[in-house]
Formats: structure tokens, C-alpha cells, sequence
């Protein structure tokens, strides 16, 4: 028993004969955000699909020292979500019946107590409970994306680029209430390019380059690394 909720040992995943992942392993807590960085096409989606069993994989995936069950469907009903980085909201329905549906899972009174949390949580999509999605700004996708996934009342989120195509200003809000959800004990798996940003919040990073872990340990020692700085973190440092 490590203790850990997630262990990723030596995961390879291929599309067709091209392997993108050579090889993967990742440790994480329970209430911990851990992060994965790396450029464009590092391979960042390839392993959250991995983890919630889209793809197919090699290794081992321990979810609560167990392998974990192989259908996405079971994943789910262990309390694994993923929040894709399209969203795929449903743009013609409103926030609230896009907000239900994530509750899928859930009994009724289950739904009425977490929905009354997340309005809460989430003052914006209170007010726009009744507007439709596809008229929301980017920031409040993005809000109503996450909003759905906490109706199932997940333990482990997996968050791919929540950052994308936001003005900075939303990407520190956005980053705010994913840093803020660790005090519902809920753990955080964050792909993101922005590294910068995501090294702030999180525990635990871990620099993927190619399908390969290139760096990883505690957030803010990477944050500090003057190599990670100069290839990913930006200039403005
Ligand atoms: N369905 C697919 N079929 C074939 N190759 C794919 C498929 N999906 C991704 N790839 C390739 O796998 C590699 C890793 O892609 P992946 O999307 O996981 O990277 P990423 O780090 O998440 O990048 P991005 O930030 O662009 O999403 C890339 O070379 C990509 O072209």
C-alpha cells in the first residue's frame, strides 16, 4: 500500500504503429493537484485518455493501490472525470440542464445538495442558469465545464488545458477555483501548457517531453529551475 490515489507505471500507448507515450510513470496523493507540462503534441491528452481508459495502454494504473477498472464506465463510477480541453458542452442547452447531466450518476438528493454547492462556487452561473451555453464567454465555459464534472462528485479530476484561449486575467480565475477545489478533497490531475501558471498551483509537476518524463518533483522547485524556466516558463520570469 503506497498510499497514493493514482500510480502510473511505464504507460505506452500507441496510435497504430507510432508510440507517443514511451514509457509514463506518475505519482499522486489523495488531495493533491499534481501537473503535467510539456509543448504542443508532448503527449499531455494522450495520458489523461490513458487514465480515464479512451485509449488503450501498457503499464500499470493504480487507482487506491487497485488496478484500476477498465472501461471508461467503471472509471466513472469509481469517481474518475475528465474535462476534455474542446469542453464539449452542450451549446443549445442551458447552464443548469448541461449542469444536471453531469449528475448522471447521482440520486436525487445528492444532485439538490451539490448543485446548491457549485452555485455557490460558481456566483456566475447562477445568475446564467437559464442562459444557454453556447452564448456563455470563454471563462464561463470553461467554469461550466468543471461545474458539470463536480456534479458527479468526483475524487480524482482530470483537467486538460483549462487554461485554453483565455485572456490571462480568466486564467487566473479559472486556476483560482481549480487551486480552491482541493479543499473539497478532491484530487487534481492539470495538463497544461501554460506552466508557468500551473506550477503556482499545483504540488507536483511533471515536464513531459516527446512521451517521455523529462523533469518532475515538487511544483515549486521546478518552478525555480533556470533550464525549465528558459524552455518553458517564458522570458518574463
Ligand atoms: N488519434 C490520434 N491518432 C494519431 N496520432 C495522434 C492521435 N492523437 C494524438 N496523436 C499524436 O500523438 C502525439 C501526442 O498528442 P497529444 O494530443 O497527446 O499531445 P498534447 O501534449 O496533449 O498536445 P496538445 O497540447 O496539442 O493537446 C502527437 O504527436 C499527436 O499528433
Amino acid at each position: 500500500m503506497s498510499g497514493n490515489l493514482l500510480e502510473l507505471s511505464d504507460i505506452h500507448v500507441s496510435y497504430g504503429r507510432a508510440e507517443v507515450l514511451h514509457g509514463i510513470s506518475l505519482a499522486m496523493r489523495p488531495g493533491s493537484i499534481v501537473t503535467v507540462i510539456g509543448a504542443n503534441g508532448a503527449g499531455k491528452t494522450t495520458l489523461l485518455n490513458a487514465v480515464m481508459g479512451i485509449v488503450p495502454a501498457k503499464g500499470t494504473i493504480l487507482y487506491n493501490s487497485a488496478p484500476v477498472p477498465h472501461s471508461v464506465e467503471a472509471r466513472v463510477a469509481e469517481g474518475l472525470c475528465l474535462v476534455p480541453e474542446k469542453r464539449e458542452l452542450f451549446s443549445t442547452m442551458s447552464v443548469e440542464d448541461n449542469i444536471e447531466l453531469g449528475g448522471f450518476l447521482r440520486n436525487a438528493s445528492e444532485r439538490a445538495e451539490t448543485r446548491e454547492e457549485l452555485y455557490a462556487r460558481f456566483p456566475r452561473l447562477a445568475e446564467r442558469r437559464k442562459q444557454l451555453a453556447g452564448t456563455l464567454s470563454g471563462g464561463e465555459r470553461q467554469m461550466l465545464a468543471l461545474a458539470r464534472a463536480l456534479m458527479s462528485r468526483p475524487r480524482l479530476l482530470l483537467l486538460d488545458e483549462p487554461s485554453l484561449g483565455l485572456a490571462p486575467k480568466i486564467v487566473a480565475d479559472i486556476l483560482n477555483i481549480v487551486s480552491e477545489l482541493r479543499t473539497t478533497g478532491v484530487s487534481i490531475l492539470l495538463v497544461e501548457q501554460n506552466a508557468r501558471a500551473a506550477l503556482e498551483i499545483a504540488d507536483e509537476g511533471y515536464l513531459v517531453e516527446l512521451g517521455e518524463v523529462k523533469r518532475s518533483g515538487p511544483a515549486a522547485e521546478l518552478a525555480v529551475d533556470p533550464a525549465l524556466m528558459e524552455s518553458y516558463l517564458g522570458s518574463h520570469a
